[in-house]
């Protein structure tokens, strides 16, 4: 579990951009920073990254080997999509064969067909884009870092990407990320205002329900209201991860056909 205390960051004279956020990500979280231009989400993701450092205050727990994918740049523009994977590859450790397999497999998996042999300084900025992220997922890490990692993706590539995160995330690896397009699913959603960290309006919240004294008059179909992201089903209850915005209406939905509110309770990692 990686974790910022207290912490602080300024530029130069200025106001603190971070005005002592205390943050928690334990393995298997997927989070999502979220906030107005300027607020300090990128600025947030480098010192969780480890590549900014702080002004006061601690970063404790970040793994050995983290993923990072900048917000812009990165690449290497003389080296082909190819070449730029297998030599970071072998820099993360790797066989030369490994890494140059492990390319093949993540450059097959964003797409990238013909372009993978040409020069990065001659690709499109989707092209470049998959191998920045490609290069965060070469080998497993216990924390991964993406600053808009959506940002030039076609719509297929982008739903492949939300695959490989919510699997990333299922293996136990702790993922933060922003994403200017919305809430992606199954995220946690936290708020940077003022540079400190609040669950907003955009905030998950877990709701249990169970059968009321008689039998629920009905079971509407829980996925397909607004705002649910996940479901558990067991014998007489059920389990709802709801958009916060979306909270009331689904408990009123719940209430209104014969269930029971058992507890509602803010999903939050932060201290
Ligand atoms: N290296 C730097 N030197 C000086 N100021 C910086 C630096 N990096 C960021 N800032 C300032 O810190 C503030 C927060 O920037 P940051 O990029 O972290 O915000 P952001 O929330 O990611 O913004 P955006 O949504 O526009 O990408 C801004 O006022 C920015 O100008």
């Amino acid at each position: 579990m990686v974790r910022l205390q207290r912490v602080v960051k300024r530029y130069g004279r200025a106001a603190p951009v971070l005005a002592g956020v205390d943050l928690e990500v334990p393995a298997g979280v997927l989070l999502q920073v979220v906030g107005g231009n300027g607020a300090g989400k990128s600025t947030l993701l480098q010192i969780l990254a480890g590549v900014s450092g702080v002004s006061s205050g601690e970063v404790l727990g970040r793994p050995r080997i983290c993923g990072y994918v900048p917000q812009s740049g990165g690449v290497h523009r003389g080296l082909s999509p190819h070449s730029y994977l297998s030599q970071l590859g072998r820099i993360r450790g790797l066989t030369a064969r490994a890494a140059r397999g492990r390319a093949e497999v993540l450059l097959d998996r964003l797409d990238v067909g013909t372009g993978r042999d040409a020069e990065l300084a001659t690709a499109s900025g989707g092209t470049q884009r998959k191998a920045v992220i490609a290069q965060a997922f070469l080998v497993p890490a216990e924390l991964l870092v993406l600053d808009e990692p959506f940002d030039g993706l076609d719509a297929v590539s982008a739903a492949v990407l939300t695959r490989m995160l919510l699997q990333a995330a299922a293996d136990g690896a702790a993922v933060v990320l922003t994403d200017h397009r919305g809430q992606l699913p199954g995220a946690v959603v936290h708020e940077l205002v003022g540079g400190r960290l609040t669950v907003g309006a955009t905030g998950m919240v877990t709701v249990l329900l169970v059968h009321g004294s008689g039998m629920p008059a009905a079971e509407p179909v829980w996925g397909e209201l607004p705002g649910v992201l996940t479901v558990t089903v067991t014998a007489d209850q059920v389990r709802l991860l709801v958009s916060a915005a979306a909270c009331d209406e689904v408990l009123s939905t719940a209430l209104s056909r014969g269930w029971s509110i058992r507890s509602v309770n803010p999903e939050t990692y932060l201290r």
